[in-house]
Order: C-alpha cells, then sequence, then structure tokens
C-alpha cells in the first residue's frame, strides 16, 4: 500500500520490547491528497525512525509498499521490510549532490554556492568523461581523444595547459575503458547505453548516468583508487541510480553496480600497491537502497527548510578536507557556524541579509522549477501540449547518425504551437518523457516545410513528443552570481549597491552624440561613471543606438568592455548596434544555436588550438555574451574596465550581478516600465537591479526621452500614463509619420475606421476560455484591410494575451504576419500593430496583471495602432477606460 500526504503530526520516536527485542518507533500523522484527505496514522520503524527525526509538520511524504492493519476501526500503515519512506517527493535531489552530502553536508553546500571554477582536474574529467561516452558509441580511442581535446581547446588555453599532455592523459584513460569494454561478455552493445538522463517521480531523484549496462549503473571516476571495494560516496552515486533505473523497470532494482577508476591504468605498478583494477563491482543491497533514501531525504528535509549545513550533520573529517579553506572562509564571510571553524571578517550585517534573502529566492526558484517538473507526470500529454508545454503526437520520421556519434531525429509536428523554440533544450521522447525513453536534445529546426521537426540527441529516441525542459542551470548561475557579487567583490565596489555611499561622476565635457541631449548626456555620464550609470530608455529612444556609441566611445578610451543582457537575441542586437557603428574586434562568446547566423562571424571558437582560443578571448576589447554565459567557468576567469548590460530590466538582482560582478564599473540600460524579470516564483526576485538602482539613486539615472519610432497620437498615451509625459517624438518626421507614407500604400484604401493612427474596434463577441472567435475573425478583417491597402505583411504584427487566441488568429492569417504575445514582442516594432484583448464581461488575463505589459504592447506601432477589444469590460478600470477614449 502507498500513502503520499502532508504530515500534521510526528511524535517523540519511543523504544518498544517486540518479540525480536528492543526496537525505534516513531508515529506521524499524514493526510493524503496533498493534506485534504483524512489523518492517517504512520509508523516508521528502525532506521526509518531517523528520517522522522527531521521531519516536520507542513513537509510532504512518500510511504511505498507499506504494511497495512486495520486497528479500533482505523486503518494504519507501517513501515515494513520492502517499504521505502521519501521526505518531500517532489523536490527532486540531483544524485551528484547526494554524493557530496553523504561525503558532507556543507561540501554539498559550497559545491553549490561556489559552482565549478574553471581547473585543470575539472577539464580533464569532462573530458575523460565525453570520451567514455564515444568509446561506447563505438568510437576509436584515437578519433575521441583528439576531438575532445580539441573541444576543449579554450578551457585548456584559459588554464595555460599543454594539450600533447592532455591527449596522452586522455588516452591512458580511455585505455582503462577500452580494456574493461574488451572484457569478454560485454559486446554487445544494446546491453549498453551513454550517459542517460533519469528522474523519479517516485524517490524524488533526477540525474545523469555516467552509463547503463545491462540495466545496471555504471560511474566513470578519473581518480585512483587502488582498494578492493569503490569508495563509499561512489557506491552511494551507483545505488542513486539504481533506484531510479528500478523504479522505470517496474520495481526490479539492479543488485550491482560498477565503478570504473580510469586513473588506475595510469598508476605505475611499481610504485603502488592495492587492486589496480581500474572496474569495481559491487552489489546493491535492498538496505543499502533504503541508506541512499535516507541520505536523500535528509537533503531534502534541509532544503525544505533552506537551511544552510554547519558540517556536524555529518561525522566530516575537516583536517583531511581539500575544501576546508574555502568552507572556512565562506563561513566566516557569511557568520555561519561551520565545524571546520572560520576564518576572516564577516561582511557587513545588510550584505549578510541580501545574502540571505537572495539564496532564499533562489531556492524558492528551484523549487518552482521542480513543480514545473512534475508536471512531466501530473499532466496528461493533452494538457501538456494546451499549456504550450509540449508538442505531442509527432510522427517520427528519419533517425540518422552524425558524424560525431551523435544523433538527428526527425518528425512531422500536427501544427500545433508551444512555447518551444529553435535553439532550445528540451526532452525527446517516446511519448512518455518519464518512464519511457527520453533524451535531452537541442531544438535545429521548427516548422518548415510540412511542419518538420529537427532535434539532436546522444541517443537516438523514437521521436514522438518533445517537452519543455526546466532546467536549473540558471538558477544554478544565479547562485554563483551571488556568490561572487557577494562574497569576492571588494567593499568599495559594493558601497553604493548597499547604500553606504552614493555613486560618483567625473565630468566629461564633451559633445558625444550631438543631435540628442539626454543620450549624449547618458553617455557622457555613463563614460565619467567611478561605479555606475544607469540609462533608462523607453520605447523607440535608441537605447541600443545609445549603448553602441558609448560601448565605442569607452573602446576610444582603452577600456575593456563586456556586453551583456539575459537573451540572446538582445546580445546579437547589441552586437549589429556595434558593428554598425563600425567597431570591429568584438567578440562573441556562445554556443553555435544560441547565436544568430549573421553575428557567427564574431563568435569564439572554443575549440580548436589553446593558445590561439585563450588568445582571442583574452585579447579582445568586446567581448559580448549573456548573463548566463557571463557564469560559465571560462567567463567567470576573465576581468572587465566596464559591464554594459542591455535591458537589464528584465534581469533579477542575482542575474544581473553574473555580468556586473565581472567589472569594475558597469552600465545598466533599461526600461522597469516595460516587462519585468520572468521568474516561476516571485519571492524578491522580480524586481530588476536597475529598478532598485534608478529608484534609490535618480541622479545616476538618464531618461532618453526622445522616440524614434511612434507617431505623435500612438505615443500620446503610454507618454502620459508610463512617462510622466516626458517622452516626445524625437523629430517632425517622427511625430507626423502616417500609414500613407509607406510606398503604394494610400489611405483612401482603407476603410474609414482604420484612417486615423490610432483605432478602436469593438466586434461585440465573446470570451470562450481563452480565445474570442468573434475578436479573430475582426482581427483577420483588420490586417486584411491593411494588406488591401498595401501594406506589406512583414510590416504588420498582431498582438494577443493568450496562445490560444494567438493560434486562432494565426491559422487564419497571410504568412509573414507576425502573431504572438507581449512577451515575444518585447523588443521589436512593426509599422502596423493590432492588438486583441479577448476579455469580455470581466478582465483576466495576464495582459491585465500588470500595466507594463500594456505599455509594451501599446508600443510596437510606428504608424497604425488597432486595438480590438470589448469596450464595455476595459472601462471597469480607470487606465483601461482612458485607454479606450484615447483610442476612439
Ligand atoms: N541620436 C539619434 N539620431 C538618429 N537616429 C537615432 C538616434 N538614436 C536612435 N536613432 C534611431 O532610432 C531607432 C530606434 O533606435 P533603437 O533601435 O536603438 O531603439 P531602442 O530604444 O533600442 O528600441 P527598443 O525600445 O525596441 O529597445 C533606430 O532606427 C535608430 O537608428
Amino acid at each position: 500500500m502507498n500513502i503520499r500526504g502532508v504530515v500534521t503530526e510526528v511524535e517523540q520516536p519511543r523504544t518498544v520490547n517486540t518479540q525480536y527485542g528492543d526496537s525505534e518507533l516513531c508515529e506521524l500523522t499524514v493526510r493524503p491528497d496533498r493534506g485534504a484527505g483524512q489523518p492517517t496514522t504512520v509508523t516508521l520503524w528502525g532506521k526509518w525512525t531517523e528520517t522522522a527525526a527531521y521531519l516536520e509538520p507542513g513537509m510532504e511524504l512518500a510511504v511505498y509498499d507499506a504494511d497495512e492493519r486495520e486497528y479500533r476501526g482505523e486503518t494504519q500503515y507501517s513501515t515494513g521490510e520492502g517499504t521505502m519512506v521519501v521526505v518531500e517527493p517532489s523536490f527532486l535531489v540531483d544524485v551528484t549532490d547526494i554524493r557530496g552530502w553523504v561525503q558532507c553536508p556543507r561540501m554539498y553546500y559550497l559545491n553549490k554556492l561556489g559552482g565549478t571554477e574553471l581547473a585543470e582536474p575539472v577539464v580533464k574529467g569532462t573530458i575523460i568523461h565525453e570520451v567514455f561516452g564515444d568509446l561506447l558509441r563505438g568510437i576509436g580511442v584515437e578519433e575521441s581523444v583528439s576531438r575532445r581535446v580539441e573541444e576543449a581547446g579554450l578551457d585548456l588555453g584559459l588554464l595555460g595547459a599543454d594539450p600533447e599532455a592532455m591527449r596522452e592523459t586522455a588516452r591512458q584513460h580511455a585505455e582503462a575503458i577500452e580494456g574493461w569494454l574488451r572484457q569478454g561478455t560485454l559486446t554487445e552493445r544494446d546491453e549498453w547505453r551513454s550517459e542517460q538522463l533519469l528522474v523519479s517521480e517516485r524517490y524524488g531523484l533526477k540525474g545523469r548516468a555516467d552509463a547503463v549496462r545491462r540495466g545496471a549503473p555504471v560511474e566513470l571516476k578519473t581518480g585512483k583508487n587502488t582498494s578492493r571495494d569503490p569508495r563509499f560516496q561512489d557506491k552511494v552515486q551507483a545505488a542513486c541510480y539504481a533506484l531510479v533505473l528500478g523504479e522505470k523497470r517496474g520495481g526490479e532494482y539492479p543488485d550491482t553496480g560498477t565503478l570504473l577508476y580510469t586513473k588506475n591504468a595510469a598508476v605505475d605498478r611499481s610504485e603502488e600497491s592495492g587492486d589496480l583494477s581500474p572496474a569495481k563491482d559491487f552489489s546493491i543491497s535492498h538496505g543499502f537502497l533504503q541508506f541512499v533514501l535516507r541520505a536523500r531525504n535528509e537533503l531534502a528535509a534541509m532544503e525544505h527548510d533552506i537551511d544552510v549545513p554547519t558540517g556536524y550533520e555529518a561525522d566530516a573529517r575537516c583536517e583531511y578536507c581539500f575544501e576546508q579553506d574555502s568552507c572556512m572562509a565562506i563561513a566566516g564571510r557569511l557568520g555561519q557556524e561551520s565545524k571546520a571553524g572560520t576564518v576572516g571578517t564577516a561582511v557587513p550585517e545588510e550584505e549578510q541579509q541580501y545574502f540571505e534573502r537572495f539564496y532564499e529566492a533562489i531556492e524558492t526558484e528551484r523549487r518552482a522549477i521542480h513543480r514545473e517538473y512534475a508536471k512531466l507526470w501530473e499532466q496528461s500529454p493533452e494538457e501538456r501540449a494546451d499549456d504550450d508545454r509540449a508538442l505531442v503526437g509527432l510522427e517520427p520520421a528519419e533517425t540518422t547518425e552524425l558524424d560525431d556519434g551523435r544523433w538527428e531525429l526527425r518528425a512531422r509536428g500536427t501544427g500545433a504551437v508551444s512555447k518551444i523554440r529553435v535553439g532550445d533544450l528540451v526532452l525527446a521522447s517516446d511519448g512518455d518523457p518519464v518512464g519511457g525513453n527520453a533524451e535531452l536534445a537541442r531544438v535545429e529546426r521548427l516548422g518548415g516545410g510540412g511542419d518538420e521537426i529537427v532535434v539532436t540527441a546522444d541517443e537516438p529516441v523514437e521521436l514522438r513528443r518533445l517537452d519543455i525542459y526546466p532546467s536549473e542551470l540558471s538558477t544554478d548561475r544565479l547562485l554563483t552570481a551571488l556568490h561572487d557579487g557577494i562574497l569576492t567583490q571588494p567593499p568599495e565596489w559594493k558601497d553604493p549597491l548597499f547604500e553606504r555611499r552614493e555613486p560618483a561622476f567625473e565630468t566629461v565635457e564633451e559633445t558625444i552624440i550631438d543631435n540628442n541631449p539626454a543620450q549624449d548626456e547618458a553617455i557622457r555620464k555613463a563614460v565619467g561613471a567611478e561605479d555606475f550609470a544607469l540609462i533608462h530608455g523607453p520605447p523607440g529612444t535608441g537605447k541600443t543606438y545609445t549603448l553602441a556609441t558609448l560601448v565605442e566611445e569607452l573602446v576610444d578610451r582603452g577600456e575593456r568592455v563586456l556586453v551583456s543582457a539575459f537573451t540572446n537575441r538582445a546580445v546579437d542586437n547589441a552586437l549589429e548596434a556595434l558593428e554598425e557603428q563600425g567597431l570591429t574586434g568584438m567578440v562573441r562568446v556562445g554556443t553555435e544555436s544560441g547565436v544568430r547566423a549573421d553575428m557567427q562571424s564574431y563568435r569564439l571558437d572554443q575549440s580548436g588550438d589553446p593558445a590561439a582560443c585563450a588568445d582571442a578571448l583574452e585579447s579582445a576589447d568586446v567581448v559580448a555574451a549573456t548573463t548566463a554565459t557571463c557564469g560559465s567557468r571560462a567567463l567567470r576567469t576573465q576581468s572587465f574596465d566596464v559591464a554594459v548590460v542591455d535591458e537589464a530590466g528584465q534581469l533579477t538582482e542575482p542575474g544581473t550581478l553574473a555580468a556586473v560582478a565581472l567589472a569594475e564599473r558597469f552600465v545598466l540600460v533599461g526600461d522597469h516600465h516595460q516587462l519585468p524579470p520572468v521568474v516561476q516564483s516571485e519571492a524578491d526576485l522580480d524586481r530588476s537591479l536597475f529598478q532598485r538602482l534608478v529608484e534609490t539613486y535618480p541622479e545616476a539615472a538618464t531618461l532618453l526621452d526622445q522616440q524614434y519610432r511612434m507617431a505623435q497620437r500612438i505615443q500620446a498615451f503610454p507618454s502620459r500614463e508610463f512617462y510622466d509625459g516626458q517622452l516626445r517624438p524625437a523629430t517632425g518626421a517622427v511625430a507626423a509619420q502616417r500609414i500613407d507614407d509607406l510606398d503604394g500604400v494610400s489611405l483612401s484604401d482603407l476603410p474609414s475606421h482604420l484612417r486615423d493612427s490610432v483605432a478602436f474596434v469593438d466586434p461585440g463577441g465573446s470570451q470562450q476560455g481563452n480565445t474570442n472567435p468573434e475578436e479573430a475573425k475582426t482581427i483577420v478583417e483588420t490586417v486584411g484591410a491593411f494588406r488591401q491597402a498595401g501594406v506589406p505583411a512583414e510590416e504588420i504584427g498582431v498582438i494577443a494575451p493568450f496562445r490560444a487566441q494567438v493560434a486562432e488568429i494565426g491559422q487564419r492569417l497571410p504568412p509573414g504576419v507576425a502573431v504572438d504575445t507581449v512577451d515575444r514582442f518585447q523588443g521589436s516594432s512593426k509599422e502596423v500593430i493590432v492588438v486583441s484583448f479577448v476579455a469580455t464581461g470581466s478582465l483576466e488575463g495576464p495582459i491585465f496583471e500588470d500595466y507594463r505589459r500594456m505599455n509594451v504592447a501599446l508600443t510596437r506601432a510606428k504608424k497604425s495602432l488597432v486595438l480590438v477589444g470589448d469596450a464595455a469590460a476595459l472601462s471597469t478600470d480607470e487606465t483601461y477606460e482612458r485607454m479606450v477614449e484615447w483610442a476612439r
């Protein structure tokens, strides 16, 4: 019998005398159905009472295969021999974290905070793991080693490591793997799987097993181990994978695991004694599976409270620990208790509080991502598709093995839309992403002729479904950014951020932009900033132009500049603007699929000759990368004079720190009256550092007040509502522009109600779910009218609040007309914009939750803006009432 519910009561453990002698037990009350069910008593026996020790009311608990009995008319449950108890099963603990945790809980915490810094063992480990995967896929040692060392070119170059020595080391390790693969029975390829993403709904675990052989886990360790047995923490890691693999096979748990210590093959036999064979098998008993689950539970319980471990939880032996110094230093700086002790002085109280507040916010965000993950099994495929989180019902087509041993998978889509975009990392599966065959894959193509879908993956999958992959990588990087920003930056750098000192500016006299005083002032201020400067740019005010001119000016003054933004799109736009300014020698750091085709020539080739790769990065005056990439181990080795961050209003505070902590000074460019950061949870992360600083130090900010986009009449309402009436057209021509300024467009061909530059149309339909078919029809007619009048399809955009309405409209529009939600339109503009509001009766929907969304929707049009909605519904809100009056 399985029980899953919320713990409402935990009794003190006690010892009772049973027929088998003394035994410990602990009684709990659990309410199933997320706390809504009847209180049920569950008794944990023996070692499971350890789990009870950190259970608290409010935590979720799952008890699988419990014994059941009737007692005084009540059904009670207790743990029996095969029972498994899971604390907070919806918190997905990473298997490598459990390995760290059993070594020392504080080690786990430190790894989480500091991320992996660039170091030779890290790079070596990555190379050898890649080689392992290649060998399993049937690629030869020489080919694999040379390719993988080549791919690590940048990392090796930044470390100043010798590639030939690395090749030699990799070869030695590869030989250990080869030798083991050759051993007799291990020849059938079918039995093998290289690195596999494993997720357990039942045990709240996830991770990537290095390999799976005949259903049993194999872990590769690049260290040596001369004892007969695998290391304890390595066994724990393999046993965690065994738990997940067993679940996948309906409870048939593998009973052995293998650890492969590849350095053993490189050890000189005359100098070392002991067991030098690389492969060490061990048997996995049910008791050991229960043990690793208890370790997982302890970690999950601590994360439930967002506690910081001290090292006392386990009997860590600090004196032998490699991490002792950093453990003591971090404890010292943050005023934490640590078993290893503390060194150094603490950062000021306000910084400690800031650290704790954002640490908690980031961990809350992590939980929200786990909840997203849980939807993979909680929602039906249809619900996932309706939520735009999956493309289902795909028809598998060709599967092709690529030259590098990876696979290209093709399928035909159904024409449905989702949030999945080209370049995204997704879960590709045979239809069941959790229980079935699933692989992490990169989207290469979407849509196209016959709605073809193309992805690439390490292993082939029968491609029937794609799901959004709720990655924790950006969450991990936020923690590292918080760590770097608070714990490694000098106090003077942090002073203005913590309001201990006003930001300082040196006066710059010369004129840099002569036709726009606000832009000129913004640049002079940014050039003269000793700490930071803020450029507030409402829509169309030339933020990107100002940013590019600023970067050029800084480079002229001999500064090294980092250009960053949250999205690849924004980074590429900034790069393009730099190109237009005539700047050369910029270096774009990013993946091939992340960087726009026309900016590939600036992309840093991270593979190849190490010295050349490193030199290309280190000698660049301007480096451009997303904030997530700023947190990569390669970029964390770099330092800059100035970081210039675009679209900073859309970045969380720690997200901004990822870029600015790499520089001595920084400039944030953004608009906090447009869309805020996108976060799953809201705790503290939804306000940008840009907004906080603009509000704290208005004198550090310059408002760009001339806009080059919208006709006078279009900008009037947003200017009044969102920018205190300060926004104005940059020139008479901008103000007076009309739709018939476009070649071949004549006003008389438009119906009279669409001739003004702002129009309101009330089609009198009604909202049905997330669509309004009548409104959709009117929008299609409106777009048709503009097309008839000669406006090119590419110059017309339609903004709708729901994806369902986007689909409803999209399928009836001519190709070339962009239809999307507001969030996708931020940063772009069109000659004609038609906005769909959908709502009738009352105002509900994402577009109404936040005026900033409305601001973005209303400020995309240059010459014609048509609002299509229910005037009565809109007039129930004062702001929208004013909007309707303006538009009519
Ligand atoms: N000082 C200027 N003189 C002439 N043209 C300018 C000036 N500043 C900006 N522009 C022009 O105005 C247009 C809008 O500029 P830009 O794309 O930089 O705006 P933006 O503020 O980044 O827009 P968004 O709100 O979409 O981010 C561009 O065509 C740009 O060339």
